[in-house]
């Protein structure tokens, strides 16, 4: 019998941190039961890089692909969380231990983003030299908890890029501080967000 779900997702409340600037996340009534006189009907407004989300290329590449046009069997199957609290930086060597052969999803657990009332100062990032090793490896998803796989204040972020073109997609975001490193199954799906540069996604574990 398949395990129980473990919800690896941020809470959108009107109190989730958004990136600095960006659109902050709202949830309202369009119209109550009262005024329509049969049902509540919400509407949503956020940034699609608020909480736990998929970064599509075209977040960092204008030409590159789109939320609708991403392969959705990459965001829905086994997965490594490994452990790498306590690290400014990950490269190749610190990963180099990890049973990582054949693992097509990997996340990496930073414990580098503590309180999620509030947007962080400072996170673990990604050495951009870490994306072809882990392509050697076979990995096509890397999910991170924290809001980025670069340093927050990076422009030119490289680890995005040399994850794009080592074919490895993005998840951002991801709650990890109560999950053993180890083997799962992962499901964090993206909306069909036509056009969109990135969705927010529902993400679970179930151990396997
Ligand atoms: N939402 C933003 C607004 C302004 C500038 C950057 C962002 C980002 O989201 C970048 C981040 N590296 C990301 O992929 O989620
Ligand atoms: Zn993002
Ligand atoms: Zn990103």
């Amino acid at each position: 019998m398949a395990g129980k779900l473990i919800d690896i997702s941020m809470p959108l409340t009107s109190s989730v941190p958004t990136w600095p600037g960006d659109t902050p996340y709202s949830f309202d009534l369009a119209w109550t039961k009262a005024e329509s006189g049969s049902v509540n009907v919400g509407k949503v407004e956020m940034s699609t890089h608020t909480g736990t989300h998929i970064d599509a290329p075209y977040h960092f590449d204008s030409e590159g692909k789109r939320v609708l046009e991403l392969d959705l069997e990459l965001y829905a199957g086994r997965a490594i969380v490994v452990d790498v609290t306590g690290k400014e930086v990950i490269a190749p060597e610190d990963l180099a231990d990890q049973p990582l052969d054949g693992a097509e999803r990997v996340l990496l657990k930073t414990g580098s983003w503590q309180d999620r009332t509030v947007f962080p100062e400072k996170i673990t990032y990604l050495d951009e030299e870490l994306a072809a090793f882990l392509s050697e490896k076979g990995v096509r998803l890397i999910g991170v908890d924290v809001p980025s796989v670069d340093v927050l204040d990076s422009k030119a972020l490289p680890a995005h890029h040399a994850l794009l073109q080592n074919g490895i997609n993005i998840l951002e975001g991801i709650v990890l501080d109560d999950v053993e490193p180890g083997e799962y199954e992962l499901i964090a799906l993206p909306l069909p967000l036509k056009d969109a540069d990135g969705s927010p996604v529902r993400a679970v574990l179930r151990e396997i």
